[in-house]
């Protein structure tokens, strides 16, 4: 079959939701892939989904909580061994409800100049940079 770069490519959104100079990061639980990394909240597209929906759909599914998206910060690509994804990293401030860990192992609120004690995915580091950069005081 012939199978350009961008179809292997897997398509992920991440709600970078900030609340009075923190971050919400997630972990991953340990049965997954890279479980015990810290991330972003949120997941892979399903098939024909848009990003927001499927931003919306994630969060509701792994924490419960109802978030406003502002902005695409920015989309990011990395490859890790098994393939290629592109995280599309959305600025959101959390619109309702009470986080639950229903598909997450834990989460954290980390202020901005707290973030390098975490072991975050490596495909977040740009925005990793972007919240340090951004609230330095
Ligand atoms: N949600 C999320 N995923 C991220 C981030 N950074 C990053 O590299 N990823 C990667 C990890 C995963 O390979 C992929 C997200 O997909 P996912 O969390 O739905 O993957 P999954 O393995 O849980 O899904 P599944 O195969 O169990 O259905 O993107 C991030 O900040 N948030």
């Amino acid at each position: 079959m012939n199978t350009t770069p961008s179809e292997r490519t897997t398509i992920v959104c991440a709600a970078i939701i900030i609340d009075q100079h923190k971050v919400l990061l997630t972990l991953r639980p340990e049965d997954k892939r890279l479980g015990g990394y810290w991330e972003f909240p949120g997941g892979k597209l399903e098939p024909g989904e848009a990003a927001h929906a499927a931003l919306h759909r994630e969060l509701r599914e792994e924490i419960d909580i109802r978030v406003d998206i502002d902005r695409l910060l920015e989309s990011v690509h990395y490859s890790y061994e098994w393939g290629t994804v592109r995280i599309d990293g959305f600025l959101c401030r959390l619109a309702g409800g009470t986080i639950k860990h229903l598909e997450v192992a834990d989460h954290a609120w980390v202020p901005f100049d707290q973030l390098d004690n975490y072991r975050i995915l490596p495909a977040d580091k740009p925005f990793i940079e972007w919240l340090k950069k951004q609230y330095q005081p």
